[in-house]
């Protein structure tokens, strides 16, 4: 499964933490991020992960392609509620699309909890025989 992380600056110790945790779920699967949440999880842990660039420099809409092309099939994005994005219209793209693909997405850490849980029972194993487009 593919799975991208992402997390506003004031989330991003949050998603260290949850990516130390989850490492021997998450090193199952291909891990994709936004820029600086990419650096700081793998500076942390063992994984290897795909970086696309840093959120307000187009990260969150190269992560949002891959979901269009559905190509993506799961979605960790630990938001900040509290502090406006210089990039928010992004921000809430990414989110619509996971919508729009019916894509797993938490943005929390209570959701991502049950989301990895869940992906690693199974729950998700619908998206492999979704057909894929690329
Ligand atoms: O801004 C972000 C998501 O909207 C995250 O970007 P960075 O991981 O580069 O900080």
């Amino acid at each position: 499964m593919k799975i991208a992380l992402i997390a506003h600056d004031r989330k991003k110790d949050n998603l260290v933490q949850f990516a130390i945790a989850y490492q021997g779920i998450l090193m199952e699967h291909s891990l994709y991020a936004t820029g600086t949440t990419g650096q700081r999880v793998m500076e942390a842990t063992n994984l290897q992960i795909t970086r696309f660039c840093s959120g307000p420099l187009g990260g969150d809409q190269q992560i949002g392609a891959m979901i269009a092309n559905n190509d993506m099939d799961m979605v960790i994005f630990f938001r900040d509620p509290l502090t406006a994005q210089p990039h928010e219209p992004d921000v809430s793209a990414l989110i619509r699309l996971c919508d729009v693909y019916q894509v797993p997405l938490a943005t929390n850490m209570g959701t991502a909890e049950i989301l990895l849980k869940g992906l690693q029972e199974g729950f998700v194993d619908w998206r492999m025989i979704q057909e894929r487009r690329n």
